[in-house]
C-alpha cells in the first residue's frame, strides 16, 4: 500500500464530525483491497470498526485512529489540498487514518495472536464519538481489553514519539454566549445597548475568572476562537455570539469556571441591559495514560530506534479521554516535524513520518500481544 498517496487521497476530502461520507467510503475501498478473510468491517455511523482476527486470540485489543477534519480553510498551498471549501485536514486526522490502514495491511499479512480492533471513529473534533461508540451494542460484544492511539505532534522531529504516565491531555467543554440588546442607527449609541461592546468586555472580563477563581497551582485556559456581532457597519449590534472553549487539568474546575461564567453573566446582563445565553456543546473527559503501559511503550519504540521523549501535559482536549477511563491503555505523541501547528490552515506534516506511525503502532499490538 503506498502511504503517501492514501494520504494525499485523505486530505483532499476532509468531512465534519458524523458526517464522514466520502472518508468512510474511501476507507471501505482500501480496506477491499487487502482482500482478507481476517478482516470483519462493521460500520458504525460514519465510522468504521474493524477487526483482524487473531490466530489465537487471547484478548482484543484496539487501537483508535479518528477521522473528522475541522472547519478551518487551508493555506498550504499542496496541490493535492482540500477540494472541500472552508474544510481541512488541520489536526492530522489524514495521517492517523492513514497510519492506522498500514497498521491493518501489516496485521493481515503477518496475523499476530491475539484479536486486534481498529476503531476509525468520527467527530473527535465535535461533537464527540467516543462516548456515543462506547455505549453501542458493536463497540461493546467486542470486550476490548486494552487500548491506545496517537497523535500527530507538529513541534516533534520524525523518528521522536512522546508521552507520559498520568494526564496527558485536557478536561474540555465547548462554550457559547449569545448576546441579545436593543440595536439601533450608529449615530445614536445613547439610544440602544451596543452588543458588539457588550460581548468585547465579556471576552476580557472571561480571562479573570481562570486568573481569579482557579487555584493557580491547577492548569485552566478559556479561550474564544470565534466573535460575530451585528449585521452591517453602520448599525448598532443587537446581538453577538461568543464561541469558544474551557481547558483544565483538574476535572473538577470544568465545573467552577461555568459556574463562575454563569454567575458573571447573571450580573454582567443587567448591567449592559441584555439577554445572555450559555450553552457548553460537547465536554471531553481528560486523557489520563496507565503508567505500565507508558513505561513498556517507552522501551519498545527504543527497540526499533524510535527516540522516546517525555511530553508535558497539554491542554489540547481528546474524546479519547472516554476509552482511557473505562479500558486500560495510553495515548501518545508522533513526531511530525511540521513549521505550522495544529488547528493552523499551513499545517505541513512531514509524510516521512506515516511509515514510523506505522512501525511503532504494529510493534506495539505485538509487544502487547505477548506481554
Ligand atoms: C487534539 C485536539 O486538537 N483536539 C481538539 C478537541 C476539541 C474538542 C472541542 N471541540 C472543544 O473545543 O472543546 C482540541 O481543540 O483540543
Amino acid at each position: 500500500m503506498d502511504l503517501v498517496k492514501i494520504r494525499r487521497e485523505l486530505h483532499k476530502i476532509p468531512e465534519l464530525g458524523f458526517k464522514e461520507i466520502k472518508t468512510q467510503t474511501l476507507l471501505l475501498e482500501v480496506l477491499a483491497s487487502f482482500h482478507s478473510e481476517r478482516l470483519v468491517i462493521e460500520k458504525w455511523h460514519t465510522g468504521l470498526l474493524v477487526k483482524i482476527k487473531g490466530l489465537r486470540p487471547e484478548k482484543t485489543i484496539a487501537y483508535r485512529a479518528d477521522i473528522d477534519g475541522l472547519p478551518i480553510e487551508e493555506k498550504t498551498g499542496y496541490d493535492f489540498k482540500s477540494e472541500h471549501p472552508g474544510k481541512m485536514h488541520a489536526c492530522g486526522h489524514d495521517f492517523h487514518m492513514t497510519i492506522a490502514l498500514g497498521v491493518i495491511e501489516q496485521l493481515v499479512n503477518q496475523p499476530g495472536r491475539d484479536d486486534v480492533l481498529v476503531i476509525f471513529q468520527p467527530a473527535e473534533e465535535g461533537p464527540g464519538g467516543a462516548l456515543p461508540l462506547m455505549e453501542a451494542e458493536s463497540f461493546k460484544t467486542h470486550q476490548v481489553d486494552e487500548i491506545f492511539s496517537l497523535h500527530v505532534a507538529p513541534e516533534l522531529p520524525v523518528g521522536t514519539v512522546a508521552s507520559r504516565p498520568g494526564l496527558l491531555f485536557a478536561n474540555t467543554s465547548e462554550l457559547f454566549i449569545d448576546f441579545k440588546g436593543k440595536g439601533g442607527h450608529a449615530a445614536y449609541p445613547h439610544l440602544t445597548h451596543d452588543m458588539a461592546v457588550a460581548s468585547s468586555y465579556f471576552v476580557t472580563e472571561l480571562q479573570q475568572i481562570v486568573a481569579r477563581r482557579i487555584n493557580p497551582i491547577e492548569s485552566a485556559v478559556v479561550t474564544i476562537g470565534k466573535m460575530t456581532a451585528g449585521t452591517v457597519q453602520n448599525s448598532i449590534a443587537e446581538t453577538a455570539r461568543l464561541e469558544g472553549t474551557i481547558r483544565t487539568s483538574a476535572a473538577s474546575s470544568i465545573a467552577l469556571i461555568k459556574e463562575n461564567i454563569e454567575a458573571f453573566a447573571a450580573g454582567f446582563s443587567e448591567a449592559h441591559h441584555c439577554e445572555i445565553s450559555i450553552d457548553y456543546g460537547s465536554n471531553y473527559y481528560q486523557v489520563f495514560n496507565h503508567k505500565s503501559y507508558v513505561e513498556r511503550f517507552a522501551k519498545w519504540t527504543e527497540q526499533l530506534g524510535i527516540i522516546y521523549k517525555e511530553a508535558d501535559p497539554a491542554m489540547t482536549g481528546e474524546d479519547f479521554g472516554y476509552f482511557l477511563k473505562e479500558i486500560p491503555g495510553f495515548m501518545f505523541w508522533l513526531g511530525v516535524d511540521s513549521p505550522f501547528g495544529l488547528h493552523n490552515g499551513q499545517l505541513q506534516p512531514d509524510e516521512n513520518a506515516l511509515q514510523v506511525g506505522v512501525d511503532v503502532v504494529t510493534h506495539t499490538l505485538r509487544q502487547l500481544m505477548i506481554d
